[in-house]
């Protein structure tokens, strides 16, 4: 029988100064994963899509399997690849939900990025890295609202990513400051990215664009330059933050208890409630991973996990 199974890790979408732009993956320090997994397996038929789904939040997800973002890439992935008779095949797939819906962890991201890694593999690569990279884009649009790749693009490609604009590299792995620990802080409530991208004004004033794309500019000379110093002292959200906080009960308070215990920098991942805080070796980052578990965790559902940047992006694990 043949069987394919493929991870993708969760994300940092934003890094707190670069809006839409900027994402990281990430990887446990305790080697444990941090992202869903999807299992692709020959079927009888006599229908071409068998579903089923499993792992911690799988009670989290639609009921419908239609509505579940990965049965709709599989339809996306026939279509781009022309129906082929190739991928006429039946087969069994199976979503192991892994992370929390509406966490700021690029949950839906993760399901996109197993399931077409996945798909690609178990029908021998009909598909290039761009097509599936831009059919991420599409299908975490589709979820949200509009279509941005700082979730789908870390998680396809690891490290930090910068995202392009452009149509034919449509982002790019920025380096990364080996000396960072982040530590994430999932508060065990939901936040929906699409109502959290309704909130935001539609313009910005002059000084805040010119902080936006100083900061952005001035992060990215830091990365290529290793001045973590430089890089943290740019981490500042003039975009979503402002707005975004009071959907996050205790961010504000959150942030001084990290700073205080000696982080360099603090900032909401994607859209919320998710928080991460840069910090510049293991015991700081152990200090504030107790002081998040501590103050920032509202219901049983949430955790602290402290984490590198994950080099890799999403593998084929079987
Ligand atoms: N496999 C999936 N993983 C996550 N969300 C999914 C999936 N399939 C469908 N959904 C739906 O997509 C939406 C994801 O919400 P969103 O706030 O974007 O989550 P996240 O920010 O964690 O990606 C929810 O309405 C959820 O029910
Ligand atoms: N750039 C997006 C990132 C959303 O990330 P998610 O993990 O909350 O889906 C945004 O900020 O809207």
């Amino acid at each position: 029988m043949k069987k394919t199974t493929a991870y993708a890790p969760a994300s940092i979408g934003n890094v707190s100064l670069g809006f839409d732009i900027l994402g990281a993956a990430l990887a446990p320090v305790d080697g444990s994963k941090i992202g869903d997994e999807v299992e692709i397996e020959s079927a009888t038929g006599p229908v071409l899509f068998e579903f089923a789904v499993d792992g911690q939040f799988a009670n989290k997800l639609p009921t419908e399997p239609r509505e579940n973002i990965v049965f709709q890439c599989y339809q996306r992935f026939i279509e781009a690849c022309g129906n082929s008779d190739a991928i006429n095949a039946p087969i069994k797939v199976t979503l192991r939900k892994n992370l929390p819906i509406g966490s700021g962890l690029g949950s839906s991201a993760s399901s996109i990025v197993a399931a077409l890694v996945g798909l690609n593999a178990y029908f021998d690569a009909p598909l290039s890295d761009h097509q599936l990279l831009t059919l991420m884009g599409e299908m975490e649009g589709q979820i949200s609202g509009s279509i941005h790749y700082d979730n789908v693009a870390p998680s396809f490609l690891g490290g930090i990513t910068l995202m392009t604009g452009l149509t034919e590299s449509i982002a790019v792995k920025l380096p990364v400051i080996s000396e960072w620990y982040w530590v994430i802080c999932y508060a065990g409530i939901n936040v929906s990215t699409a109502e959290a991208r309704k909130i935001l004004p539609a313009s910005y004033s002059l000084q805040d664009t010119l902080t936006f794309g100083r900061q952005l500019a001035v992060f990215i000379q830091a990365l290529h330059t290793q001045n973590a110093k430089m890089a943290s002292a740019v981490i500042h959200d003039v975009i979503a933050e402002p707005h975004r906080k009071r959907l996050l009960p205790g961010f504000d308070e959150a942030r001084q208890a990290c700073i205080s215990s000696g982080a360099s920098a603090f900032g909401i991942s994607g859209s919320g409630p998710t928080v991460f805080a840069i910090c510049e070796s293991l015991d700081i980052a152990l200090q504030v991973e107790k002081v998040l578990a501590q103050q920032y965790i509202q219901t049983d559902k949430g955790f602290t996990k402290v984490c590198r940047v994950e080099n890799q992006g999403a593998t084929v694990t079987g």
